[in-house]
This record gives C-alpha cells, structure tokens and sequence, in this order.
C-alpha cells in the first residue's frame, strides 16, 4: 500500500486536518535514513506524530459533554482513594484519602520519597489496580464499575505506560515489541508496520529493528518503552520514573519528547518520580508523603503555555 493510500484510509479513519498536516510531514519523515542517529531536539519532533486520538472519547459519559471542548470536567479524577495492602493479620495503608482532579493537557508531576505511595497511585491512575475505598474515575466513569475485559480496552486505547524496568519482552526484537499494543488492538499489520517504523524513526533507533532488548542500551531500552507507548497513540502517558537509570542526556531528550507531546498533541503526560529536576517541565506538581497530598503547586509559565496552546487548537478546529 502506497503512503497516499495510507493517508487517504487514516483521513477516513481519524478525520482531523492537523493529523493529516503531521502525517504529510511525516511521509517525507520516514523515508530517512537508517541511522541511529541523535536527535537534536525531540520536542519538535513530537509535534509531528502521525496519529488522531480515536480513542480520546471512549467511555466518555453522557453528560460529560464534547471533550475537546470541555476542558473543565477532569480527565482524571479521584475521590477520597484509599489503598489497603492486607500482609495476613496487619493492614498498612500506601494512600489514605487522596482527592485529585487531572485534565486533559496537562503535564503533571506526582513527586514524594521512596514509600510515599507514588507508584501505588499510579497504579489506580492506569486502572491497573483498584482502591480499597474511595474512587478513580477515568472520564467521569467510575473504573471499578468496569469489567476485566473493558478495563483492558481502556488501558490498551487510553493509556501509554512507560515504566522503569521497561516491560520489553526479552524474546521480542525492538520492531515487535513497538508492534505488540497494535496487534492487541488488531490494527491493519500494514498500517502497523508503517507507523512503527515511523515511531521508531522518531526515537532515533531505526537501525535497532532487529535487536533484542537484551542487545540495546538502557537508553535504547527507555527509548522503545516510549515508541511502543505511543504506538496506539493514546491520549494519556504514565510514566514512572521515566528517566531513572539514565544518564543526564538521554533523561533530558526523553524529557524533551513527552514535554513535546504534551503541548503539541495535547496529551495528558503523568510523570512519578522522586527527582527534583522534573519539576521544570510540569504544568502542576503534586507532592505526596505518605500516603497522602501533602501540597499542590501550579507551575504558571507551562500551565499558560499549555492554555495558549489549547486556545490555538481550539481556533483552529472552529476555522
Ligand atoms: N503489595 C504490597 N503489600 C504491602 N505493602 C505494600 C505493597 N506494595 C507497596 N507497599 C507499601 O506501600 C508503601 C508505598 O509503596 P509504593 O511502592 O507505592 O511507594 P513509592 O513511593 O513508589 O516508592 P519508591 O519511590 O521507592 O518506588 C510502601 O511503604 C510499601 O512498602
């Protein structure tokens, strides 16, 4: 299948004109070279990710509106959530009592120590685990009211996850690990293989297709992580300690590419981490000690970018 037809089948598929401007772009894009090649700034390059967000309205409820309209319902919202691990006789509580509204768009930082309960929140954030007490609502609908089977409808279409230890399949090269989330979502294998090597090209490993996990770099590794993530393009990415274990280079370009995604594409990016430096990215930084909100603080400067940035896209889908 030709580029143009591919166009022509996405155009039906995901019907917005700034998908197509990316993906003319992106046309030209990957026909590039192979090579492993740095890039020099990864926030622009995120703004040219061929991909709509189909997804963006599953399990919208009835009155929550249009979405791209209504910034003011949360994306995301918590209701006094409670997290109970049960160790036989004893109860410890990792959350208790955790009220917190994210929007669409926003970068938000959860930052706290080591056992504060950041990876146990973002757990409840993925609809990987449910609370105890209290609620997690994922576009107004309560998670725990869902079935096993839509809950993985939501975590494959809704949300990217980037986590620490990568999850990479060890017997999976680079190419099929990228593929796995589509093939999940039985995407077209001809599509898919054409926006995996787009995705691959965009994170600089096009030459890496073959390799295992185990013949990559750590870099490489987070690096793949982050072009499977987006591989279904899905409007939320969590991240979990995105750039632990990584020198300060490679953190700063995988930085540089989720802050990219954000104010280009509108995705809502959710970072946890207990590393300072991050803070300069977020729209809002929420700190967590044991268990519980300890503050939340705005971060002006990216909070009115993002602002600007919704108001352009708004004025540009009236035009
Ligand atoms: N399955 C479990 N059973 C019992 N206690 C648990 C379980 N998982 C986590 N905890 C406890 O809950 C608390 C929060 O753990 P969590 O992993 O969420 O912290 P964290 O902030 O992500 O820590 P780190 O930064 O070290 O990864 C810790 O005290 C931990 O020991």
């Amino acid at each position: 299948m030709t580029l143009t037809k591919i166009i022509e089948t996405l155009k039906t598929k995901l019907n917005a004109s700034y998908i197509l401007k990316s993906l003319e772009k992106a046309a030209g894009f990957s026909s590039e070279s192979d090579n492993d090649s740095e890039i020099d700034d990864p926030g622009e390059i995120a703004k040219n990710i061929p991909y709509g967000s189909p997804a963006r309205n599953f399990a919208k409820s009835p009155d929550s509106g249009n979405a791209s309209k209504n910034v003011e319902v949360p994306l995301i919202k918590l209701t006094d959530v409670w997290k109970i691990y049960q160790m036989g006789e004893v109860e410890f509580a990792a959350l208790k009592g955790i009220n917190l509204e994210i929007y669409e768009g926003e970068f938000l930082v959860i930052l706290g120590p080591s056992g504060s309960g950041k990876s146990t929140l973002m757990n409840l954030l993925g609809c990987l685990d449910m609370p105890s007490k209290g609620t997690v609502c994922l576009n107004s609908k309560d998670i725990s009211e869902l079935s096993e089977s839509e809950l993985t409808v939501v975590r494959g279409k809704m949300i990217g996850f980037i986590f620490q230890s990568f999850n990479l399949l060890p017997t999976l090269n680079t190419e099929e690990n990228v593929l796995l989330p589509m093939e999940f979502q039985e995407e077209n294998r001809q599509i898919a293989r054409q926006k995996v090597s787009y995705l691959l090209d965009i994170v600089g490993l096009s030459n890496k297709k073959k390799n295992l996990p185990s013949q990559l770099s750590g870099g490489q590794r987070q690096r793949v992580a982050i072009a499977r993530s987006l591989a279904v393009n899905p409007p939320i990415i969590l991240a979990d300690e995105p750039t632990g274990n990584l020198d300060s280079k490679t953190g700063d370009y995988i930085l540089d590419f989720l802050d990219g995604l954000q104010k280009s594409e509108g995705k809502t990016i959710i970072i946890v981490t207990h590393d300072l430096e991050l803070v300069k990215y977020a729209t809002r930084i929420v700190y967590i000690r044991d268990g519980e909100i300890e503050k939340i603080e705005t971060h002006p400067k990216n909070e009115q970018s993002m602002k600007n940035e919704r108001g352009t896209k708004n004025e540009a889908n009236l035009n």
